[in-house]
């Protein structure tokens, strides 16, 4: 759940607070920031702890963050509040202060950000000391629906999602082998372990999770006892368990389990807790019971982690799931397209929208997940059909850092060929039937609008034609764009295509 009374603001001195509206969107002034970050942070340190950084919202001067754990926020304020404070305020004049919190991951809910909006502001406090793992420990456990508690809790372990299934996990190429190994790991003979540790690595949401939850339901539906911790839950498990110096500590409690799921593992930090977690991840593997652990690099990256704990989780299989390709991108939108049109009948999506969706989102999951959600909200709020136009409106904050390609005109002939069933040549060529004339009249349009050549070098690439002929054609088709909505969003997808 979000909570507001997490957030804590980093205010900057009030001389430069300067208010206002700008011209550009904070989605944009959010990109430059995290495009800054980077650049100064370097991309190992932008991705452990900025990946998963997130606008919320700019009120008020301030601007308001969310991280997926808590440990991320703890991590952040202590160490890169003032960093982050001083970007945005160097890209922006809209904002002076910083405030950071935790999102809601495993309830995925759309709703969050904008009751993060409207939750109560806090006061700005001056202390960024990490929260006391009591603390900690008391909210992850009141924070897990009650249904969720038992077994799970009494060790810090998190619930699973009750819909991230092998059922709801759309396979393709990049993500045919985690999922086999998966598979395999969680329907296993006799429970016996295999692949152990089976070690998931991939960028920030690609299905890691989703992997994890999967083996989790299944291996419970067994009858199993399974445990799942993501890194800092692991982390303030343990530390509670010496602190509270309870007769059977943590790691003993975690030996009785048949399957130990880790995720995130590289947020685990700490010279006692790393041996600690290296001395489990023996006496488990020792005793034969199944340890699945997810990060977001391979363990010989894991630079922070002792050698020996890198190694023992390097000695099972180590599995990648690579960036989703477009295949699977436009199966993930679909499929979750069809399951929102059983609660939302007149929710239509067109295979072309899916299609633009499908190249303009890229990144990961999530951002697909959230495409669907804003062109479910466009199409409930204004009860109209989505178009090309409404989808990119929609979900123009999720289209990140698209810096505009220089198209060629070749590829430009080479794409409307094989979209219009084609060649090249005979779209070069003289000949003058209806097939081929009106893709050839598309391309040069296209060439007009999207390059910067002019009318007669592009007659030139044409075959050799005269410049009017490019003319003629380039206005034969504004005219026919105006009165021809099918071939209007057509050009604009081909378009798009093009610039991606
Ligand atoms: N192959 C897939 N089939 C169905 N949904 C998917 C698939 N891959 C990713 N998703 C969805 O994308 C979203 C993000 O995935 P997930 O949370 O598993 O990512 P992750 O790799 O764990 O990322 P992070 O490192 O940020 O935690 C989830 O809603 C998940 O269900």
């Amino acid at each position: 759940m979000y909570r507001s009374e997490d957030h804590r603001t980093f205010a900057a001195p009030s001389e430069n607070g300067v208010e206002g509206p700008g011209e550009q969107t904070a989605a944009d002034v959010w990109a430059r920031v995290k495009r800054r970050l980077r650049a100064e942070l370097g991309e190992d340190i932008f991705a452990s702890w900025f990946g998963r950084l997130e606008l919320d919202s700019v009120v008020e001067g301030c601007a308001y963050l969310t991280v997926p754990t808590r440990f991320l926020k703890s991590w952040i304020e202590s160490h890169y509040a003032d960093r982050v404070l001083a970007v945005y305020r160097s890209e922006t004049g809209d904002v002076d202060r910083v405030s950071i919190g935790v999102r809601n991951t495993l309830g995925r809910d759309p709703a969050a950000g904008r009751r993060a909006a409207e939750a109560p502001r806090p006061a700005p406090a001056a202390s960024m000391a990490m929260p006391s793992i009591a603390g900690e420990m008391k909210s992850a456990a009141t924070a897990a629906p009650l249904e969720e508690r038992g077994e799970n809790s009494d060790l810090g372990g998190a619930p699973l999602d009750t819909r991230l299934t092998f059922d709801s996990f759309i396979v393709g190429r990049s993500n045919a082998l985690a999922h086999a190994a998966a598979d395999r790991v969680a329907h296993a003979q006799n429970g016996q372990a295999i692949y152990n540790p089976l070690y998931l690595h991939a960028g920030v949401g690609l299905g890691k999770t989703h992997l994890l939850h999967a083996i989790g339901h299944a291996v419970r539906a067994q009858g199993r006892r399974v445990i799942y911790l993501t890194a800092d839950r692991f982390m303030y498990g343990f530390v509670a368990s010496l602190k509270a110096q309870t007769s059977l500590a943590f790691k003993e409690r975690l030996r009785g389990i048949d399957l130990l799921i880790i995720d995130d593992v590289q947020f685990i930090q700490g010279k006692q807790i790393q041996q600690e977690f290296g001395h489990t991840l023996n006496a488990l593997i020792d005793a034969g019971r199944q340890i699945v652990i997810a990060a977001d690099r391979p363990p010989a990256d894991l630079e922070n982690l002792d050698e020996r704990v890198r190694s023992r989780l390097a000695g099972g299989l180590v599995v990648e799931v690579s960036a989703l390709d477009e295949a699977l991108r436009t199966s993930i939108l679909t499929t979750r397209i069809e399951a929102l049109k059983t609660i939302h009948p007149t929710f239509d999506v067109g295979p072309n929208v899916i299609a633009y969706v499908a190249r303009a989102i890229t990144a990961n999951g999530r951002d697909l997940e959230g495409a669907v959600n804003r062109l479910l909200a466009h199409a409930t709020l204004t009860g109209s059909a989505i178009t090309l136009e409404t989808a990119e409106t929609a979900i123009r904050d999720l289209v990140r850092n698209r810096e505009p390609k220089r198209v060629k005109i070749e590829d430009i002939q080479k794409l409307v060929a094989s979209r219009y069933n084609v060649s090249r040549s005979d779209i070069l060529s003289e000949r003058r039937t209806a097939a081929v004339v009106r893709p050839r009249q598309i391309a040069m349009y296209l060439s007009k609008v999207l390059t910067l050549r002019s009318l007669p070098e592009i007659g030139r690439r044409f075959g050799g034609r005269d410049h009017t002929t490019v003319l003629h054609a380039v206005r034969k088709i504004e005219k026919a764009l105006g009165e021809d909505h099918a071939l209007s969003d057509e050009v604009e997808l081909l378009k798009r295509m093009l610039q991606e």
